[in-house]
């Protein structure tokens, strides 16, 4: 017996087709298709057919007799939303943190003191594989009531090569066990282990050396990332590890001018970089290359949002055609938030994006940003059916009531996983 769901009546359906080769960039941002009054029918976990109710009843009348029916009068839907840039696996959260920086410490001098990403290193570190499971199972489902269906999910809590691996096993049998789609990217290069700091060299070659290789060999992930920022990664080091991770088959991704410029995006753009993340402070120059070579910006304003830190220029980079999407950054350091809408609210509220863009790049921008865009990231015949059905009547409310959640149900290939 086939699974047969339709989504019928929607008062607006965001389809944001036509861009599975290619992410959109400039004003194809702001072209999300939409259909009034629009239905989509799915088959088996896959979509087969969007558009008006009477349309898809004449072309797959017992199909639509068959199906289970979801009426979305006065509901908005639109493409499952992707997440294409998160710390999910980690142990420990850090509150104090956050308050010695309301008292003006900054992110980069707790973490010099060997706070920051090292107090999280070593809560996951002591944590079991069955501890870890467990939270990052919990966040999953946090993700999924947000409209969440595809996470990316980074190692680089681990710094070590049985811990790092310890993450990705931990990713891996969540993406098994899991209705979530979960792709995983190695970040061996998030920090230069405390006791290491004055001579990083040799933890540079552990990574490039040791994890690298375990990684690809076991095939534990399909990205490789680094943090290059003064005082973690040179661009140097980083060029040297992103490349190694060329070499055995991981695609490069960058944790790139964050904190100050620092040549990340220029970076991004010679190695040939999936995507650039971050870029609050990227060069105007770096900017111009990754638009030049394709290299996505991922911006992740929760971040700024938290470290009370200027914002990216998202306007720039769409005007000067960078394809931007956008992501939660969720790690318990810099951005402690599972909220993708809200990210969205931040990315019209204060990157100058419009609520076109902030959809456009929740979904197949950032599904381009992940390797994804011929699987999800747009209703269209033949995808993977992840569907979010939210209880506003139109794609502007997203944005307007901010700090919400507007999920009404989720749909991940074709079956319900969320009802509110
Ligand atoms: N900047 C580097 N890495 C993370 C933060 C990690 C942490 O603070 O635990 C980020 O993307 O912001
Ligand atoms: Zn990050």
């Amino acid at each position: 017996m086939s699974e047969l769901l339709l989504i019928k009546n929607a008062s607006q359906l965001v389809t944001t087709k036509g861009y599975s080769d290619q992410p959109a960039k400039r004003e194809k941002m702001s072209d999300l298709t939409v259909i009034e009054n629009g239905s989509v029918l799915m088959k088996n976990g896959t979509i087969q057919a969007v558009g008006l109710l009477e349309d898809i009843e004449k072309e797959h009348a017992e199909l639509v007799a068959q199906a289970e029916v979801i009426d979305a009068t006065g509901k908005l839907v639109t493409p499952g939303l992707i997440d294409p840039h998160t710390h999910l696996v980690h142990a420990g959260t850090r509150e104090n943190e956050y308050a010695m920086r309301l008292k003006g410490k900054t992110y980069m001098e707790i973490m010099n003191a060997g706070g920051g990403i090292h107090a999280t290193t070593r809560a996951t570190k002591e944590a079991s594989f069955d501890q870890l499971y467990e939270e990052s199972k919990k966040r999953l489902f946090t993700f999924f009531k947000y409209g969440v269906t595809t996470v990316e999910a980074k190692s680089g809590y681990g710094l070590s090569l049985e811990h790092e691996m310890k993450q990705l096993e931990v990713a891996k049998k969540l993406a098994e066990d899991h209705e979530m789609d979960i792709v995983s990217t190695f970040m061996g290069a998030h920090a230069i282990p405390m006791d290491e700091k004055d001579n990083p060299e040799p933890f540079v070659k552990r990574v490039i050396e040791e994890m690298i290789p375990e990684v690809a060999k076991k095939e534990l992930a399909t990205f490789n990332d680094v943090f290059c920022e003064r005082g973690v990664f040179t661009p140097e080091q980083s060029r040297r590890i992103l490349q190694a991770g060329k070499e055995h088959g991981l695609i490069p991704k960058i944790h790139a001018d964050e904190i100050e410029p620092y040549g990340g995006a220029e970076l991004a753009a010679e190695v040939g970089a999936i995507s650039a993340d971050h870029l609050l402070k990227a060069s105007d120059e770096g900017i111009r290359q990754m638009a030049e070579r394709d290299v996505i910006g991922v911006l992740l304003p929760g971040t700024a949002f938290f470290l009370m830190a200027e914002y990216a220029d998202a306007r720039k980079m769409i005007d000067q055609g960078v394809a931007v999407a956008l992501s939660t950054d969720a790690n318990p350091g810099s951005s402690p938030t599972l909220s993708l809408q809200f990210i969205m609210n931040l990315g019209c509220l204060k990157m100058g994006m419009t609520p076109e863009e902030v959809l456009v790049a929740t979904t197949i921008n950032a599904a381009h940003a992940i390797g994804k865009a011929e699987q999800i990231g747009s209703l269209e015949v033949g995808k993977q059916a992840d569907v979010a059905i939210f209880n506003v009547s139109n794609y502007l409310k997203l944005s307007y009531n901010y700090g919400m959640n507007h999920i009404d149900q989720v749909i991940k290939k074709g079956k319900v996983v969320v009802e509110n």
